[in-house]
This record gives structure tokens, C-alpha cells and sequence, in this order.
């Protein structure tokens, strides 16, 4: 793909909100192979999916020849980044700072290829702020800053109105921080360029201002659009549930599932921000769905090039593995693993100690029965099946042969009421 391309091709994909000096940016990367960062903070012990757009952003620059810089913020994430927060974060210690820094820097780099000429580079900003004294910040960096400017910043502007919760000096100070990053990496590797979701506008265009006065050179920032579902609710750390790039946080399996149940309203917007496939393939698979009318391949093709993108093309054949055997009577092929991921996140599940092995107590305690009469019935008008097969009588006692892998066994109620007992 050429440079120029580059930028007509996010474009189309919605992939940018934000520009600073679109001409002149496209002007630089036509001209040359460029160096582009986005950061990364340590707040939790993984990434989720929204952390993909950037991460995917980076790598679709690295495609088209340019070289990333991932930066994970051993700093600023001591500090806490208060852009559109409504409350003050919580602080970490060092010790889980730490130790969150080596667990995203390993996910990130996956994404990334750290050979050649535009090979990819991860940088830490603890490696010039935790060698930096107070005075020198103050009077090198602070100095640049105004206040006055600061405060009007769309990103801090609900802190700064309520009087509930205010904003401290430490997080108030976090844009200097960001902004100091891009001025070291434009002195340190020729960076020129920032990209991150629009959340970040206000800190990108705080490092474009400070590297101009201290380094004297122009540089560029980019924002993509923060991804929402059509029902409002933000791709990111939420309540109803984070979807998390770590498989030990998200099983595979539920992250398979997460995008195969994507509204079809999404679903077209999604290949265009979360997959590779180009823009006139999207634009033919939208097409195929409305003729095919009522059963889209959208949500599919998504969950498949999304899972494997993380987690790899062994990890959708297990997903579509688990997927088959849970409605289907041939349960034989869920390996350990898939009980595992079931386990974890992918079926409602139930402890159940190995000397309590009734049925009747096992349907209750799964919740899927509300009495132990109510199981009765279900056993006697055969909607009850163990690992795939009919059970039948009612004083049916779990055996070892019905423990897989020794743990696990999977009830079902119906056509789709599932739990998967775990025993202790
Ligand atoms: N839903 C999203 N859509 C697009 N970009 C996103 C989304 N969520 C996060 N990002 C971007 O990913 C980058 C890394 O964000 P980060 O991992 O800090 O996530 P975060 O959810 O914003 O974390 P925190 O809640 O701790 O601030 C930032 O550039 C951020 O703007
Ligand atoms: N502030 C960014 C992370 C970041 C940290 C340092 C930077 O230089 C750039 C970005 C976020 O919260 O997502």
C-alpha cells in the first residue's frame, strides 16, 4: 500500500476522529518512512479490546512501511491519566505497576514485527521521568505549560466543575507527562507522529505544542474514534463486563462468542476497524448479507479474523468446537482446555463436592431446577441430559465415568439451558 493510501484507507474505515495538519502529515508520509507511537498505561493487568483499535492502527503503519514505537507507561501510569475520568483513580503500588508494565509490553508485542528496517520498538517512560528531579520538570517542562489553558481542556473540564469531585495536582500535572513523552521520543528515535482514541486529543496535542517549542520540530497526532456498540455502551472497562485480550482473563471461547453476537448494526463497522480485510472485501460481504437476507456471514467472518488476530487460528477451531458439541449429543470432542475456557467464563458453572454426587441436587444447585420436585419432572419428561446423553431415572447418581478429564461434567436442561459442574 502506498503512504498516501495510508490515510485515505483509515479514513474509510472510520478509523480517524482527530488531525492535526492532515496535509502536511499526509505530505510527510508520502514523502518518507516515518516513526509513529502510541502509549499504553499500566491500569490493569491486561488490555482489552478497545486498546486493539490503536494497537491495530500501529500495525497497519508498520504494514504500509512506517516504524511504531509501543510505549507502556511505567510513569504517567504511577500518575493516572484523569482525561474524561469523572473521579480521582486509585494509586498502585509500584510493585503491581511493575509488574503490569512486563504483562502489557508481552501483549502488545505479538501485534508487532521487531525485525528490518522499520522494526518496531517498545519504550518505557520510566526510563527518563524516574531519573528526572523535580526543579528540572518544573522550570524545563512546567514552563511551557499555562494554566489558564489547561484548565479550559475538554478532558479535565467536568473535574474541574464539580465540587464533589475535584481533580489533584498529580493527575492535573499527567498531560505534562504525556507531552514530555513525545518531545524524548522525537529526540530519541525522529518520532513524529502520535495516534491514540480521541480520548486522548488533549494530551497528544499537549507533546505536538512542547515538541515544537523544545525540539523545535513539527509533529503530528491522530486520533481514532473511542469504539461504541449501537447501544451506546463504550468497548472498554466495563461494568456489564470487560472483554480482555489475556485468555486467561476472557476465554478464547467468550471472546469467539463476544463477536459473533455483534448487532448487525456493528457489525460492518467492526470489520472495518478490527480486521485487515480491505475495504471493498467489507463493502462485498455487506453487499452477500443483505442479498442472503436474514442469515448475515458478517458476524462470523469478524469472530474468526478478530480471534485469530489474538489468540490465534487453533484458538477459533476450539471456539467452533465447543460451540458444536454444546448442542450437539457428541460432547467426546471437548478437550481439557475447552472445559477449562468453559470454566472460566463460558457457561454458568457450579462447584459440587464429589461426595454429593445426586442428580436431583446437582440440577438445583446448577439453578437448573428450583426444586428438587421440579428436577424430578424435568428427569421424567427426559429434557435432562448429561455430557450429550438422555438421562432417565430420577435417582441417577454422578459416577467417575461421567466426570471428563476427571472434573468436569456438563448438564443440560432443554435445548439450551447449560451448566457445567465442577467437582471438588
Ligand atoms: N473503546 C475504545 N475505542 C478506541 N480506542 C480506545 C478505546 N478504549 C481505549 N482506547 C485507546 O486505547 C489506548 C490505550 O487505552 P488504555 O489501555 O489506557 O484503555 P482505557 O480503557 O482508556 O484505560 P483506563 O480506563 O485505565 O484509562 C488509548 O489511546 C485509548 O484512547
Ligand atoms: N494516556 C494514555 C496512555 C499514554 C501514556 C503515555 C504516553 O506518552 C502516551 C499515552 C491512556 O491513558 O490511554
Amino acid at each position: 500500500m502506498s503512504e498516501m493510501n495510508l490515510i485515505s484507507d483509515l479514513q474509510a474505515r472510520g478509523l480517524i476522529a482527530q488531525l492535526t495538519d492532515g496535509d502536511a502529515l499526509e505530505k510527510r508520509l508520502a514523502e518518507k518512512s516515518i516513526t509513529l507511537y502510541c502509549g499504553f498505561d499500566p491500569t490493569a493487568d491486561s488490555l482489552h479490546i478497545g486498546s486493539l483499535v490503536p494497537i491495530l492502527v500501529l500495525k497497519r503503519f508498520q504494514e504500509a512501511g512506517h516504524k511504531p514505537i509501543a510505549l507502556v507507561g511505567g510513569a504517567t501510569g504511577m500518575i493516572g491519566d484523569p482525561s474524561f475520568k469523572a473521579t480521582e483513580r486509585k494509586l498502585n503500588t509500584l510493585d503491581i505497576i511493575d509488574s503490569w508494565v512486563g504483562k502489557i509490553r508481552k501483549q502488545v508485542e505479538p501485534f508487532l514485527n521487531f525485525e528490518g528496517s522499520n522494526a518496531a520498538i517498545m519504550a518505557n517512560n520510566h526510563d527518563w521521568f524516574g531519573k528526572m528531579d523535580v526543579l528540572t520538570f518544573l522550570r524545563d517542562i512546567g514552563k511551557h505549560f499555562s494554566v489558564n489553558a489547561m484548565i479550559k481542556k475538554e478532558a479535565v473540564q467536568q473535574r474541574i466543575n464539580r465540587d464533589d469531585s475535584g481533580i489533584s495536582f498529580t493527575e492535573f500535572t499527567y498531560s505534562l507527562l504525556q507531552g514530555y513523552d513525545f518531545v524524548e521520543l522525537n529526540k530519541q528515535y525522529g518520532c513524529e507522529l502520535q495516534i491514540g482514541g480521541s480520548d486522548q486529543w488533549g494530551n497528544i496535542t499537549a507533546g505536538t505544542d512542547l515538541t515544537r517549542r523544545m525540539n523545535q520540530q513539527q509533529v503530528f497526532g491522530l486520533t481514532m474514534p473511542l469504539v461504541t456498540k449501537s447501544d451506546g455502551t463504550k468497548f472498554g472497562k466495563t461494568e456489564s463486563g470487560t472483554i480482555w485480550l489475556d485468555a486467561k482473563k476472557t476465554s478464547p471461547y467468550k471472546f469467539y462468542q463476544f463477536w459473533l453476537t455483534t448487532a448487525d448494526a456493528d457489525v460492518y463497522k467492526f470489520l472495518r476497524y478490527f480486521t485487515f480485510l480491505t475495504n471493498s472485501e467489507i463493502n462485498a460481504i455487506e453487499a452477500a448479507d443483505i442479498a442472503a437476507a436474514g442469515k448475515p456471514e458478517g458476524q462470523r467472518i469478524l469472530a474468526e479474523q478478530v480471534t485469530t488476530l489474538v489468540h490465534g487460528a487453533n484458538a477459533v477451531i476450539a471456539a467452533q468446537r465447543i460451540s458444536q458439541s454444546l448442542f450437539s449429543e457428541d460432547q467426546n470432542s471437548l478437550t481439557e482446555d475447552d472445559f477449562e475456557q468453559l470454566a472460566l467464563d463460558g457457561l454458568p458453572h457450579v462447584e459440587i463436592s464429589r461426595d454429593q454426587p445426586g442428580l436431583l441436587d446437582a440440577l438445583v444447585a446448577g439453578e437448573l431446577a428450583t426444586s428438587k420436585s421440579q428436577a424430578r419432572g424435568f428427569i421424567e419428561s427426559g429434557a435432562v441430559i448429561i455430557n450429550g446423553a438422555k438421562i432417565s431415572d430420577v435417582a441417577y447418581s454422578l459416577s467417575e465415568a461421567d466426570r471428563r478429564y476427571g472434573s468436569y461434567t456438563l448438564l443440560r436442561r432443554g435445548k439450551k439451558n447449560h451448566c457445567l459442574v465442577i467437582w471438588k
